[in-house]
């Protein structure tokens, strides 16, 4: 007996050892029955798990297989809602929401889902019933499910892919198109790389599993087979194909679902199903493209192109993109020469030609030979909106960004850089000059009430007199002239159009007021002075360097630099990351194909863009994530919203988070709150107590001698929590959170990271919904849960 109990002992020790690793230093152990993925912590990954079953004594509360491997845990929250027990739930969905979602399959399709979900996980061969980390092959036809010792007896030699045997030669359930030809785990695990590889491609390229062409509704006609393969055989084909409505302009090669903007260009001049509709993507704007009554998105972004559009224009638009006015024989111009009108369409997410959509048409043909993945695993761009208010780090995590992904800064960028490196400069400097005068006025106050105190006991002197004009904040009188001087370009607004003229000729005296004593007196207030970055004195300090013709700003400088290029409003930048994952790993590995790449676009909106109610971001349509960045050290500092009316900035932060979480674009978006300048966070925490924040007064913290946890660091979850909590009262969803110092460039490459795993329990999440792709689609590894870890 008392060995067992000893070894129950070890087991938990080990445990808490194991899950010690995973925290961070000091932070309390999660408490077992609450894990949760959702605020993610220490981004030192655990090594890759060796495959193994998973320890059955312990089994994962919340069995999330698609949650990532960042070690994370979780705050208590309420156990309200019942879960089912065999259905395999995602992190983000909290039960609620999943169901509310919009399911765009047809009734059958529905039934089917509904079906698979109550069937469970017992295997249609075996009848064996097996947990939720045992992989199934689901058959692409009926959906019936095998375990791995079943699946080879029931699907045989796949010479359609996966379906049973008895299911050969049938049409696959539309709803599982998506995964058609994907690699399973379980198919990795029991076939060797070269067969699997010939199953998926049977799967892809058999007769059978071929998009049907009445399935594919165009201009309200259901297509003919030599309709069909115009289409997936013409140079730009839509790629991905499904089951579906469409409506498509022969002449332009704008092609969309029925009733939605256009989705992309395919080639033009097909002759594929019936005529163009007026109202075939359902537009009300009473301007037309070819007979198309086009929709405000396209109109806004035609306005912001400069193209006249007032209402009843008509115009005939070409493939290339030139455009005349219906009856007036005279091309205007082309829609997509000009790079800014790209920019547009891709922000908003409209197409543009590829280039070679005028190119020659190939022989319907030569489609049956050309290999199918081409068209069905063309990826879309994932676009991730990165939003905060000023100052909050977007920038900064912008940049880091695209230092870490992609394109470095161009010359022209650097030039712009420096530009504005000058020119903050001034500004900070202005700031202190000003938050000076302020000082010296109180100070010299405070002076005079004294010594009018003095003045009954002592009598007054010349010298005493002297004495109350001057204090630690005051300059001298050069200096105080080029103050007044630099205060009153500032007050008219005019910095930008004076410097950087200015900017070397003043620099020996930016150089002498910043070392002045008045000044540093000054900065040692900075706290007081609400706009002054952190960074002024980083600048500041070299202020003759930074003023030179030769100054190059090196990495470090841009990034501190504050702004990002000459799009104030708007930056994005496309870049991809490696898609392996703990889903998609394990499978990976095993076979010798490069994993796929996704693309992904991150657009800044700055401040500015967010103000009028947010009316901006209507324009952005099928963004895949929202990173709302949130900089820590706010919460004591104050901000002037209405020039007069000082409020808390992490409370207008959280203010503006509320308005996008409300915002009706977003709805079905997933956010990722970044909690930023955790390094001034974890500065400020002990000097300036967190409960002066209105919204945080309740705050607690376990006094450090009670507890290892830091005071920041339980300050910190706290304020995720508050976020959490939010967040799910508007939504019923579940909030992701990562913590960055975003001058760390580690902390962003982390963070993307981790946005990247949302997303894909996101998809997973919809796919459970669907009820089609079961955990053989993707791994099941229990790499995602902390207990992988405990046998050491
Ligand atoms: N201490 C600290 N400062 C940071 C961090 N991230 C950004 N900053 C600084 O905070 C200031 C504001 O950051 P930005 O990236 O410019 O913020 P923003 O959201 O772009 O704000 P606007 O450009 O004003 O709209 C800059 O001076 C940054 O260098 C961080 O993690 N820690
Ligand atoms: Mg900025």
């Amino acid at each position: 007996m008392e060995a067992a109990g000893a070894t129950e002992d070890k087991e938990a020790t080990a445990w808490e050892a194991a899950l010690r690793r995973m925290v961070p230093p000091g932070a309390p152990l999660p408490d077992e029955d609450h894990l949760d993925y959702s605020i993610a912590l220490d981004l030192d990954s655990p090594p890759p798990s060796k495959r193994g079953s998973p320890p059955e004594t312990k089994p994962d509360p919340d069995p999330s297989p698609r949650a990532p491997r960042f070690p994370r845990f979780r705050l208590p929250e309420p156990r309200s809602s019942p879960r089912p027990s065999s259905a395999v739930r995602s992190p983000g969905s909290d039960g609620v929401d999943s169901s509310s979602r919009e399911i765009s399959v047809d009734s059958n399709h529905a039934a089917a889902a509904a079906a698979t979900v109550k069937k469970g996980s017992a295997c249609s061969r075996c009848g064996r019933s097996s947990g939720i980390f045992r992989e199934k092959e689901a058959c692409l036809v009926c959906d019936a499910r095998y375990c791995s010792n079943c699946v080879l007896k029931a699907m045989g030699s796949m010479p359609e892919g996966r379906k049973c045997v008895g299911c050969i030669g049938c049409p696959i359930d539309e709803a599982k198109r998506p995964v058609l030809g994907k690699r399973s785990k379980m198919l990795s695990k029991l076939c060797t790389p070269l067969e699997v590889r010939q199953v998926v491609k049977a799967e892809l390229e058999c007769a059978a599993n071929q998009l049907r062409p009445e399935q594919v509704v165009v201009n309200g006609l259901a297509l003919r087979q030599e309709e069909l393969d115009e289409i997936l055989g013409c140079p730009a084909p839509p790629s991905g194909l499904r089951p579906g409505r469409y409506w498509y302009d022969k002449d332009s090669g704008l092609w969309g679902k029925e009733d939605g903007k256009p989705d992309r260009i395919i080639s033009s001049k097909l002759n594929v199903g019936g005529k163009l509709k007026a109202d075939a993507s359902n537009g009300n704007t009473k301007v037309f493209i070819n007979g198309r009554e086009i929709t405000k998105l396209e109109l806004r972004v035609l306005k912001l192109a400069k193209v006249q559009c007032p209402r009843d224009t008509h115009f005939w638009v070409y493939d290339d993109g030139s455009y005349e006015e219906e009856g007036q024989n005279n091309i205007r111009g082309k829609i997509w020469d000009k790079a800014s009108t790209r920019l547009l369409c891709s922000l908003f997410s409209l197409p543009t030609p590829l280039g070679h959509a005028t190119g020659p048409k190939e022989d319907a043909s030569i489609f049956s030979s050309r290999p199918v993945p081409e068209y069905l695993e063309q990826k879309r761009v994932q676009k991730l909106l990165l939003l905060g208010l000023q100052g909050s780090g977007t920038s900064t995590i912008f940049k880091q960004a695209k230092l870490l992904y992609g394109n470095k800064f161009s010359p022209e960028e650097v030039q712009e850089m420096k530009l504005m490196i000058q020119s903050n400069m001034y500004r900070y400097l202005s700031t202190l000059l000003e938050g000076r005068e302020r000082f010296e006025e109180e100070a010299l106050q405070m002076k005079k009430i004294h010594n009018s105190h003095k003045e009954h006991s002592v009598p007054d002197t010349e010298g005493g007199n002297k004495e109350d004009k001057t204090c630690a904040y005051s300059l001298n009188q050069r200096l105080k002239h080029f103050s007044d001087w630099l205060l009153e370009i500032m007050a008219m607004g005019d910095l930008d159009a004076f410097f950087p003229a200015a900017t070397r000729e003043y620099a020996p005296v930016v150089d002498e007021v910043w070392k002045d004593p008045a000044i540093q007196e000054t900065y040692k207030r900075r706290n007081e002075l609400h706009s002054l970055p952190d960074v002024a004195d980083y600048f500041l300090n070299r202020a003759i360097e930074i003023s030179s013709n030769e100054y190059e700003p090196s990495e470090r400088d841009i990034l501190y630099a504050e702004g990002v290029t000459q799009y104030n409003g708007l930056a994005f930048i496309d870049f991809s990351l490696d898609d392996r994952s703990a889903i998609s790993e394990s499978y990976s590995e095993s076979l010798d194909c490069q994993p796929p790449l996704t693309r992904y676009q991150l657009v800044r909106v700055n401040s500015k863009g967010l103000g009028e109610g947010c009316k901006w971001l209507e324009m952005f349509e099928d963004v895949r994530a929202i990173i709302f960045c949130v900089s820590l050290s706010d919460y004591d500092q104050m901000w002037a919203q209405d020039p007069g009316s000082l409020r808390n900035k992490m409370i207008v932060s959280r203010d503006l988070f509320e308005s996008i979480v409300k915002h009706p674009s977003f709805r079905e978006t997933p956010f990722v709150l970044v909690l930023n300048k955790y390094d001034a966070f974890e500065e400020k925490i002990n000097k300036v107590p967190l409960t002066v924040c209105d919204w945080f007064s309740d705050f607690g913290p376990v006094k450090p001698h009670n507890s290892s946890q830091s005071l920041a660091s339980q300050a910190y979850y706290y304020i995720a929590v508050k976020f959490k909590d939010l967040y799910a009262s508007i939504s019923n969803r579940k909030l992701f959170v990562f913590q960055t110092k975003a001058w760390e460039r580690g902390t962003v490459d982390d963070a993307f990271k981790y946005i990247k795993e949302v997303l894909k329990w996101d998809d997973a999440k919809d796919e459970d919904v669907y009820g089609f792709v079961d955990e053989s689609f993707y791994s099941t590894e229990v790499s995602a849960s902390p207990y992988k870890w405990k046998e050491g």
